[in-house]
């Protein structure tokens, strides 16, 4: 099958947490609309830019792009950015079920609020190896009340004035600022919200039968926040993670980053005539926004009705046992092929907070990511010359550095190199976390690869010692995902076959630290691509190839 959407995307004034805002729809609607394909079919979506004086892409979150590179929506990575009144056609195949979703990558679009969700089905004829009755899709965000270009401007000034925590956290594009729905449990400090429901602010309720299990579908493509989601006295089974099957195991809460997704079965197994909160709470870092919510209302009694309790208390934010504990109970469903026994390349990268001149920026291996003007697909495709630094970056950094103290050196360099691989390589990433600038503290990053998933073989406390950490890598049961997160003071092993030709980012996903350079890019196979269409690379050294070629 071939699936079609026309998205238009616009600025428009919405009111998400029950004030206007300017944010950036798809058709008008905000959060854009809901993708839903099955397995195989290619989706043929055609980008309008309406953005008057802006150009603009589409990142599609957890979808591997095989043999579409050019289709993978990354500004200056994949293809140029959309220029105002131009239209795209992205055309991909969905090839594996799961809960993805999809986000602008270009500037600081995705805290403008260019988001939405995509869900991939099995075929009718198939089923998932876990039976539900009904299913939920809850996108999770979170929202500032400035601007996404003044946020970025206050980036990349110096000093760097820093985004600070959100206003309001949403749940499908709905959140409630300056008052809460649980004001009368007192201690919220808020107003009660008196909403209706039909406002544009009001929860998305989940309106749920006793006695029977939903599969709850659940992506964050927040800007910053890592979160905590609970449902009052309802046990929640994850049985997937970022479009891969896990070994079920059942919870409380889940911790979700920036650019996971899951989906969680619940069972309907409690007293019916009661309503229950499902919450979200931040983690990660001092929270200073409130609690996200909506009811999770069996349909015997009004939605109205108040939960007896207040919702859920969200565990403490620098709880990170806690957070760690979490993590590590994801392991591969029985049966998911299992990562090579051992890696062709093995590359270890630092993350680091710097300085460079008066700017704040964050570097790997001490290169701050600066993306150039001509996107490497087509520079590295045609060979052209002078458009990025051709050196590679390095594969370590100095094995002396003390990860638990402030840099020594806190300057850092700009650059864009890119880390090259033999098709088919099986490449190691040890991702390494430091303390950071200034004071003590080291903050999670959710690293997320596009082009592949990896396997996930650890979790590490400290520095990563080679010749010794390898021998706790889990290579038996290890989950496959796109994003993973590094801890504070720790360090994470993934693993991944270069085996999809193009050129892909790999990247914090808290969206103003790849803004401050949090990245690296990585190459495999690109003379194999066949055909990029032109329209992906009308820009910079590609456009000046197409127009002396005369094409
Ligand atoms: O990149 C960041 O900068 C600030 C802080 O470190 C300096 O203001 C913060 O909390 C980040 O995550």
């Amino acid at each position: 099958r071939r699936v079609p959407y026309h998205f238009d995307v616009e600025y428009t004034y919405k009111k998400p947490d029950c004030y206007e805002h300017v944010v950036i729809g798809i058709n008008g609607k905000f959060p854009g609309p809901t993708i839903t394909a099955e397995v195989n079919d290619t989706l043929v979506i055609t980008l309008t830019n309406k953005l008057s004086t802006e150009g603009t892409v589409i990142h599609w979150h957890g979808i591997r792009q095989l043999d579409t590179p050019w289709a993978d929506g990354t500004a200056a990575i994949s293809q140029c950015a959309i220029n105002p009144g131009e239209t795209f056609v992205y055309e991909f195949k969905v090839d594996r079920p799961g809960t993805y979703f999809y986000h602008g990558h270009y500037g600081m679009q995705r805290a403008a609020g260019l988001y939405g969700s995509l869900i991939v089905n099995l075929p009718k004829t198939q089923s998932e190896p876990f039976h539900y009755d009904g299913e939920f899709n809850l996108l999770l965000s979170d929202l500032w009340h400035t601007s996404s270009h003044e946020q970025e401007v206050g980036l990349s000034s110096a000093p760097m004035r820093w985004v600070g925590e959100p206003q309001s956290l949403l749940i499908n594009g709905r959140g409630q600022f300056n008052c809460s729905l649980a004001a009368r449990y007192g201690n919220t400090g808020l107003q009660p919200c008196n909403l209706k429901g039909g406002e544009e602010c009001a929860p998305q309720i989940l309106h749920v039968e006793p006695k029977k299990t939903y599969r709850i579908r659940i992506a964050s493509t927040t800007s910053l926040a890592s979160l905590n989601l609970a449902i009052s006295n309802h046990k929640l089974i994850v049985v997937e993670a970022d479009g891969n099957y896990v070994h079920p195991f059942a919870v409380d809460d889940i911790d979700i980053y920036s650019g996971e997704t899951y989906s969680v079965l619940l069972t309907t197994n409690q007293d019916p005539n009661k309503n229950y909160w499902l919450s979200i709470g931040v983690r990660g870092r001092k929270p200073g926004t409130p609690q996200g919510l909506t009811i999770l209302n069996y349909k015997k009694i009004s939605a109205s009705v108040f939960p007896i309790s207040p919702p859920p208390i969200t565990p403490l934010w620098d709880d990170f046992e806690r957070s760690k504990t979490f993590t590590k109970k994801i392991i591969s469903k029985m049966g998911t092929p299992q990562p090579p026994k051992t890696a062709d390349r093995r590359i270890l990268l630092l993350n680091t907070q710097n300085r460079l001149g008066g700017f704040t920026k964050w570097s790997i291996n001490n290169v701050s990511l600066t993306l150039p003007t001509t996107p490497y697909l087509g520079s590295i495709k045609f060979k052209l010359n002078n458009t990025f630094d051709r050196t590679p970056p390095l594969d370590t950094f100095p094995m002396d550095y003390d990860i638990f103290k402030n840099p020594v050196n806190p300057n850092t360099t700009v650059g864009n190199g890119v880390y090259t691989f033999q098709l088919n390589q099986i490449v190691d990433v040890i991702l390494q976390n430091t303390n950071q600038l200034t004071g003590n503290g080291s903050e999670i990053h959710p690293w997320h690869l596009h082009g592949h998933d990896f396997w996930v073989l650890g979790y590490g406390e400290g520095k990563f010692r080679p010749g010794v950490d390898e021998k706790s890598f889990n290579l038996t049961r290890a989950p496959l995902r796109n994003t993973a997160v590094i801890f504070p003071y720790g360090w994470t092993a993934l693993r991944f076959k270069a085996d999809n030709p193009g050129v892909w980012a790999f990247h914090c996903h808290i969206e103003p630290h790849l803004h401050l350079g949090m990245g690296v890019i990585f190459a495999e196979g690109v003379h194999k691509i066949k055909k990029i269409p032109t329209d992906a690379l009308t820009c910079g050294a590609t456009a000046r190839m197409f127009a002396n070629n005369k094409h």
